[in-house]
């Protein structure tokens, strides 16, 4: 480990400094497109629009035979489309691939002050983020860039788990971490056969009632993944980064799609992945406070004055815990309001009828 008088020391001659906070611009869906398919690609102006992170993703679902393709397409679509507002990402190939230098050499160089963020997939330990972290210092510098690029891990494998912790402080450039359930799931020998979301045979059962087991004993299908989800976001919080719900594969259940998102919302993530289009809506509306939640935070914040001591509000104790909670939902709701017309209305309206 660097120590701490080092952290925020450029890791190259040349190299911008290191950032002491990271920036917390909306980022409820990271939308996925592949810069090879060209279907997809044409797209990526219109969706640029109504997004908050757009991602040239260049690891898997992406054929082995088109990954310079997706290489290049994503240096002609960064150079050629103003994403105004919009972030713009990009997942590399893993660290053992035969394909991961040239990603960030020449994502680097070629459109180094266009992206945001790199995703690393795949990450073990903080060993993988050092080494990304010199080597973008050094591409930084070569390429005169001004601003760092921050990084993003996925958490995809037992060893990321196990070390999650040393990877969110790994380094000044961690900006977040996703889950990666369907590599993690492998890696674990999960018996699971999907990207991400539940399985019925996951459950827990009533007690008997009487002599036959079968007879009226319930069942609640259980979330596997609230434990990796609650550890990312602890390690994550406890860092000063942003914690992620990662893919859900099951394009058509939007129905799940949007419940396994709102549970990783209000355990603390920020964002989830857009595979589809369809999916981009799903996640605007989880990872944005509902109207009536943002009126209610309001009214909390307004009622506890200076923020201490205890008042009862529609028969429910406040005091400076739940006012904490409800400044993170204001706050959260104030920062989208500011680039949304329409949501800061939906909040004001909401928050009116309230008082
Ligand atoms: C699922 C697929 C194959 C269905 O693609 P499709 O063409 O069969 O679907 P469709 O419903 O027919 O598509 C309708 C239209 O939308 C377009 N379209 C469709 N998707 C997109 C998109 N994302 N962005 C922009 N446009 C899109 C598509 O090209 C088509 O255009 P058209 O109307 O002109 O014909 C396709 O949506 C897709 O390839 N999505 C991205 C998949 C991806 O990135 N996967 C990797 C992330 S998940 C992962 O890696 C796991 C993880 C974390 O690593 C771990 O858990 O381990
Ligand atoms: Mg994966």
């Amino acid at each position: 480990m660097r120590s701490p008088k080092d952290f925020f020391a450029p890791l190259a001659v040349g190299a911008p400094e290191p950032l002491r906070q990271i920036p917390v611009p909306p980022s409820r869906m990271i939308h996925f497109f592949d810069p090879s398919n060209e279907k997809m690609a044409a797209k990526v102006p219109d969706i640029a629009k109504k997004v908050d992170v757009l991602l040239g993703n260049l690891e898997d679902a992406v054929r082995a035979d088109r990954k310079e393709a997706a290489r290049n397409g994503l240096v002609a679509i960064a150079k050629s489309t103003d994403f105004g507002k919009t972030q713009l990402w990009t997942r590399v190939n893993s660290l053992d691939s035969p394909w991961v230098l040239d990603d960030l050499i020449t994502l680097v160089t070629e459109i180094g002050d266009k992206l945001d963020v790199i995703m690393v997939p795949k990450v073990e330990g903080a060993q993988d983020i050092h080494y990304v972290d010199r080597l973008l210092a050094q591409l930084e510098a070569r390429a005169g860039l001004t601003k760092p690029l921050l990084v993003h891990a996925i958490l995809e494998t037992a060893s990321g788990v196990a070390n999650v912790e040393e990877i969110a402080g790994a380094s000044p450039r961690m900006q977040g971490i996703s889950l990666g359930p369907a590599d993690l799931a492998a890696s674990r020998r999960m018996k699971t056969t999907r990207v991400g979301g539940g399985h019925p045979g996951y459950l827990v059962r009533t007690d008997p009632t009487g002599e036959d087991l079968n007879e009226g004993r319930t069942t609640y299908q259980q979330d596997l993944w609230h434990y990796t989800v609650a550890r990312m976001v602890d390690a994550c919080a406890a860092n000063g980064i942003l914690p992620y719900y990662g893919p859900f594969g099951d394009i058509r259940d939007v129905v799940a799609c949007e419940d396994q998102f709102r549970n990783a919302f209000l355990l603390g993530c920020v964002g989830a992945w857009s595979l589809h289009p369809v999916q981009i809506d799903i996640a605007k509306k989880v990872f944005s406070p509902s109207p009536e939640d943002v009126a209610w935070a309001r009214r909390v914040i307004a009622e506890m004055g200076d923020g201490t001591g205890a008042v009862m509000i529609d028969g429910k104790m406040q005091d400076d815990a739940s006012v904490k909670q409800c400044r993170v939902v204001a706050e959260l709701a104030d920062a989208l309001a500011a680039d949304d017309p329409e949501l800061a209305a939906a909040y004001d309206a909401a928050t009116k009828e309230a008082s």
